[in-house]
């Protein structure tokens, strides 16, 4: 019996990580959550899984939540998401916060040398070398959430990076795929959040429509397999079946199919090396399909994952400030203080106006995050 912690349990990741664990109680029991402000989701997960630890933001919330039972504990402030991730009772610790709030959490589980399930992206790259160094240090492997990498790291199981020729991510396009970068001008958010294929939290659907998801991903990739990222390609894949493949040097290509499903990559995450039933997800049929689609990736259509690549070459400090740029212009798209095409706008600026530091530390890290949210919310909110 495993016993989870699990960051951003009112969420898309977090809810689809209860279904997977409410399918297996003999496998699995909910030790903790964190979850942000969404109290009514939060206090259905309460009632139906008794976690024995919550935390959340502030007081106001604690008191909003109505416990029924002695055995539940409240911890409040973001340094609990690190004590319940250090926590003695916790094996499993699945990040799936949104955004790089979840960096110190993966940090200290590390420590802790707890199995992790990372869904938490954004923590991978504003911070990738610090949570590398710190997994090899303390002899802990990250077991990816997200589709594509939990499809490589299926495709790479047991083979030497030595033989991988490359890593090819495939990416839907997102809700405006179809569009041209003149009928961009006008899109509102409820466009950007209808994705053709997944659904997702908001902040990764509009990420998925501005292809800084795959930006992202890109970088992901970067750390959790080691591999240069002149071997990280992307192509267009408008169905969303082949989740990602690996090319080996003998050109032999091995890919992870499935339905778009994100409980199936939770559970691997969850059982890896075992796999489990999954009666909820359902099979792929590919004769239904009958085509797949596939397509070469135009840059100058998706900057953001131009700016991607650039900020995982240029390394140190640049995809911290992609980072935080990117989640900074995301919410204020979302609360419609900026149009979609501002995203790319602002987090260009941000990178050609950065002094890049090499090698930065935890709290050089931090301090830029907040530098560079604080002048874009300066200028725009
Ligand atoms: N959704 C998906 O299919 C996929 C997601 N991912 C990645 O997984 C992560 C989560 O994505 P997703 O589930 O879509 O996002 P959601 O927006 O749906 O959920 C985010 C979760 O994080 C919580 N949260 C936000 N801020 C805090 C905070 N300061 N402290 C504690 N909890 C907080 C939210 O709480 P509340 O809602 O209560 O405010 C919510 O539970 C992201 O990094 C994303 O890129 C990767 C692959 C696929
Ligand atoms: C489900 C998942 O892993 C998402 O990251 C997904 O990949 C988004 O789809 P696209 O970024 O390919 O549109
Ligand atoms: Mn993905």
């Amino acid at each position: 019996m495993k016993s989870i912690t699990l960051l951003g349990a009112t969420g898309s990741i977090g809810l689809q990580t209860l279904d997977v664990i409410a399918e297996h109680p003999d496998q699995f029991k909910l030790y903790a959550i964190a979850f942000g402000r969404n109290i009514k989701k939060a206090q259905e997960i309460i009632n139906k899984f008794n976690p024995a630890k919550v935390v959340v933001l502030d007081e106001t919330i604690r008191q909003a939540l109505q416990i029924h039972n002695s055995y539940t504990t409240f911890l409040v402030g973001k340094e609990a998401l690190q004590e319940v991730s250090a926590d003695p009772n916790t094996d499993v610790l699945v990040n799936a916060v949104m955004g790089s709030v979840g960096l110190e959490a993966t940090l200290t589980a590390i420590e802790h040398r707890k199995q992790i399930a990372i869904a938490n992206k954004e923590t991978l790259v504003t911070a990738g070398h610090l949570v590398m160094d710190a997994a090899d240090k303390y002899e802990v492997d990250l077991l990816p959430v997200d589709s594509e990498h939990s499809a490589i790291f299926q495709a790479l199981n047991g083979e030497s990076y030595r033989d991988i020729n490359k890593i090819v991510l495939t990416a839907s396009g997102g809700s405006f795929r179809d569009k041209s970068r003149e009928e961009l001008l006008g899109v509102t958010v409820a466009d950007a959040l209808k994705h053709p294929n997944w659904s997702m939290g908001a902040k990764i659907t509009i990420d998925s429509a501005s292809m800084m998801n795959k930006g992202l991903e890109v970088i992901e990739a970067h750390w959790l397999f080691n591999m240069p990222y002149e071997k990280i390609e992307v192509i267009q894949h408008k169905e969303s079946i082949i989740h990602s493949m690996v090319e080996y040097a003998d050109k032999s290509v091995i890919a992870q199919l499935g339905t778009p499903d994100m409980r199936v990559p939770i559970q691997y995450a969850l059982t890896y090396p075992q796999r489990l039933s999954l009666s909820s997800s359902k099979s792929l049929d590919l004769v239904e399909m009958g085509e797949l689609h596939f397509s070469k990736m135009d840059l100058n259509r998706f900057p953001c994952l131009d700016f991607a690549y650039q900020a995982g070459k240029t390394g140190g400090s640049m995809p911290t400030v992609l980072n935080a740029a990117n989640e900074t212009a995301v919410d204020l798209f979302l609360h419609e203080q900026i149009t979609f095409l501002e995203i790319e706008n602002i987090i260009e600026h941000a990178m050609l106006t950065h002094n890049n530091i090499q090698n930065p530390n935890l709290e050089t890290i931090n301090a830029i995050d907040l530098e560079i949210r604080s002048k874009i919310n300066e200028s725009y909110r």
